[in-house]
């Protein structure tokens, strides 16, 4: 499957925010947000549970509507034209919702019917697809038997039946095993290179990094930081994050003994991360001063590192 090239070129604004909110009763879940996702990118909301990144994703979707603020989705308003958004978008929920009575293939047909797509175009769209997902093989069979990442990949070909403009995708792949996860990855690597925009949220920072062109950081309802994986990185950590886990009940009184090394230095309950710009020299430091931790790692900051140090928290429980 590929995209047109016109789809590709222009750059505009599909997706334009500004003051969004979310409310459900005296609860609000989205507090007032402003967003622009561009053509062809992938777009993320990173934050964990709760953080009001599916109350977004459900406003985009048009399925849910804003309690206030400006929304516009390929330049159209969710609240009037709802109907004629959603034909253009495609939607890959947290939870897949495939119908188990049908087999792969009357999955992805089946849909594009709803979507007045000609039968045999359906068919020829419904093969190519499963082509793409990697599941022509199971196209005959039932939904049920197929593996966590198979039905994933299969709701994705599905989302993909009308041909969207813009693929909303819910924690595309919370649940699977790694290798799962890769593959879906790569797919939706894929999609982004045929020019479709991704638009994506994620609790896993390694997801995150992996896809986004550009992600919005979310807590709280709120956006606290926006940029690419890269800037965020360079903006709100070091180069480089040295973990030290010491052998003791609490790691608070190491803290005091690793003062002025690096930037800065996190204390979490199970290990020390002290932000440096080289972790070597930090760690040949912290053994000059005499201390032995049970365990050291030098690695790269992260944008679990960027989330931790907004918000004071990690971003996986
Ligand atoms: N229909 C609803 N009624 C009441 N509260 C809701 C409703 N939907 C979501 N919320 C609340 O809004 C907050 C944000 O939820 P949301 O699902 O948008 O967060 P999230 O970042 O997507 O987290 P998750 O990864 O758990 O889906 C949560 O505290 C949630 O309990």
């Amino acid at each position: 499957m590929s995209y047109p090239l016109s789809r590709v070129l222009a750059v505009d604004s599909l997706i334009h925010a500004r003051g969004l909110v979310k409310r459900f009763g005296d609860f609000t879940a989205v507090a007032g947000i402003d967003v622009d996702v561009r053509r062809g990118e992938a777009f993320g909301f990173l934050g964990p549970n709760g953080a009001g990144k599916s109350s977004t994703m459900r406003m985009i979707g048009c399925v849910s509507p804003p309690t206030d603020g400006v929304l516009q989705i390929l330049g159209m308003d969710p609240r009037r034209d709802g109907p004629k958004i959603r034909a253009k978008l495609g939607v890959c929920p947290q939870l897949d919702n495939l119908d188990i009575e049908l087999t792969v293939r009357e999955n992805l047909s089946t849909y594009a019917r709803f979507f007045g797509i000609p039968r045999k175009v359906a068919r020829q769209r419904a093969a190519e697809l499963l082509d793409f997902v990697q599941l022509s093989e199971r196209g005959d069979s039932k939904v049920e038997p197929l593996s966590g990442g198979m039905k994933r990949r299969l709701t994705i070909a599905r989302a993909l039946v009308n041909e969207p403009e813009i693929v909303l995708l819910d924690e595309p792949t919370t649940g699977l095993d790694p290798q799962a996860r890769h593959l879906v990855w790569e797919r939706l690597f894929r999609l982004k290179q045929q020019g479709v925009t991704l638009v994506l949220t994620t609790h896993y920072m390694d997801e995150a990094e992996q896809l986004c062109d550009r992600l919005v950081v979310m807590d709280g309802g709120r956006i606290v930081a926006e940029g690419s994986p890269r800037a965020l990185i360079e903006q709100y950590s070091t180069r480089e994050v040295v973990e030290l886990r010491f052998a003791a009940e609490s790691q608070e009184p190491y803290s005091e003994k690793l003062a002025g090394l690096g930037e800065r230095l996190e204390v979490l309950p199970d290990r020390i991360l002290l932000y440096v710009f080289d972790g070597d020299a930090a760690v040949a430091e912290v053994q000059r001063r005499s201390l032995a931790p049970a365990s050291v790692l030098v690695r790269r900051s992260s944008l679990e590192d960027v989330f931790l140090h907004l918000t004071g928290r990690t971003l996986v429980d």
